[in-house]
């Protein structure tokens, strides 16, 4: 029986994926994996048991991934899964910050009581007047999985569409509109566009990407977007810009204390993915990847980890090796095997950065013996065998 413990609450269309080989724990110490969304894990210790961390969701800077692989704990993420959810909202938030409908709806409420409504309204309503999105630029920096999607579903509102992406995949190059222009250079996008969407991960080179710099290059009256994270956005400059009407609206995903209540942001608490359809799809993907990799060993949508698959395990003996990315790992390895006398049948071996992984087939059963010496060897991180 393998067990998983939930660090946040998990849709049960994703769970209901678990067969009856896996059971719920209310505590991680005995878990074979933990499901989180956005709960913070920096500080936490992880038991020995613990093998797999997926994230139901796409950003992983609430996980210690190196801490991890050093621990021979393999973190996977589910991208793609919320990138619709997070599109439709970032949508709304650019709509949100060219039509006063927040303060329309409010001016409505506020006058609940007066029994001449609908005549005062044709009176107060050009106080909430707006602009269309049609003819605007947008600029979209980077171009994953949300940002294609904002980029092509903007282009059919009629905007005229920028992007920006050093590292764009060939799936997500594939993927969007011809008609969006593509630069190489950030700075087009921040002298240009009306609209500025980011859409990047949170690393140490993004953080702050959004600062006094690259404000200042901004057209008078941007509107500025940010579903993906806070810290990617310096939080003292953007206050600045919103009281000088540089920026005009903020739209942010993220509260903090800093934005919270500062004329012309915009401030939705982190709802991007909080749609019944991405949950469950995140939670069904990140269900399927705990299993395949606990079942068979395989790593699909690992941050850690390589991915490599080796399909269902069938019969065979299955040996699992994390460890690092070093020379003559291989060779080590398989002496060991060797010297049981163990005919490996198959063998892959993938690496990603500092880390690599080895998946070994093999005809025989796999004595304690051999695993031991299999973890004695310098390198090694962690070592399973499934049968
Ligand atoms: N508000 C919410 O609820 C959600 C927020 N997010 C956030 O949005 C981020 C993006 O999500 P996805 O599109 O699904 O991820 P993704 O991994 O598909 O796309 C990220 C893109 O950013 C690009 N990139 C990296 N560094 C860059 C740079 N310096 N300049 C320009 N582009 C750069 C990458 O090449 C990649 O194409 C996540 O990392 C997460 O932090 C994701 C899902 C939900
Ligand atoms: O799980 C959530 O609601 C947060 C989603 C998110 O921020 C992400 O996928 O990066």
């Amino acid at each position: 029986m393998y067990k998983y413990h939930n660090l946040n609450p998990i849709s049960k269309v994703g769970l209901d994926e678990f067969t009856k080989d896996y059971a719920p724990v209310s505590t991680p110490e005995t878990a074979d994996a933990i499901l989180v969304r956005s709960a913070a894990m920096h500080e936490m210790e992880f038991a020995t048991d613990l093998k797999a961390i997926a994230r139901a969701g796409a950003g992983v800077n609430n996980i210690p991934l190196e801490k991890c692989a050093e621990q021979g704990i393999v973190v996977f993420n589910t991208p793609g899964a919320n990138a619709n959810g997070v599109k439709e909202l970032v949508i709304a938030g650019m709509l949100l910050a060219s039509r006063d409908i927040i303060g329309g709806i409010n001016w409505v409420q506020e006058n609940e009581e007066d029994g001449n409504i609908a005549k005062d309204a044709e009176k107060a309503k050009k106080a909430f007047a707006g602009q269309e999105l049609q003819g605007k630029k947008l600029g979209v920096i980077g171009l994953g999985a949300i940002g294609v999607l904002v980029a092509n579903a903007a282009t059919h509102l009629g905007m005229d569409v920028y992007g920006y992406d050093p590292y764009v995949s060939v799936d997500s190059a594939w993927r969007l509109s011809r008609s969006i222009h593509h630069t190489t250079n950030v700075d087009e996008i921040y002298e240009n566009c009306d609209y500025i969407t980011v859409h990047v991960p949170a690393l140490d080179s993004t953080k702050g990407m959004i600062g006094k710099d690259a404000l200042s290059l901004m057209k008078e009256g941007v509107i500025v977007l940010n579903f993906a994270r806070d810290v990617l956005v310096d939080s003292e400059a953007m206050v600045d810009a919103l009281v000088a009407g540089k920026v005009k609206h903020y739209v942010t995903d993220f509260p903090t204390p800093e934005i919270a209540g500062v004329k012309g942001a915009i401030v939705i608490p982190h709802l991007g993915a909080s749609t019944e359809e991405s949950e469950d799809n995140c939670a069904k993907m990140a269900v399927k990847e705990v299993m395949d990799y606990l079942e068979n060993g395989n790593i699909r949508h690992s941050v850690n980890y390589p991915d490599c698959d080796m399909g269902l395990r069938g019969d065979k003996t299955r040996i699992l090796v994390l460890h690092h990315n070093v020379p003559n790992m291989i060779g080590q390895i398989s002496a060991v095997l060797a010297k049981d006398n163990m005919n490996i049948a198959d063998l892959t071996n993938k690496s990603k950065g500092k880390y690599a992984y080895t998946m070994i087939d093999v005809d025989s059963e796999v004595q304690e013996g051999v695993v031991e010496e299999l973890k004695q060897i310098g390198e090694v991180l962690r070592v399973r065998v499934i049968c």
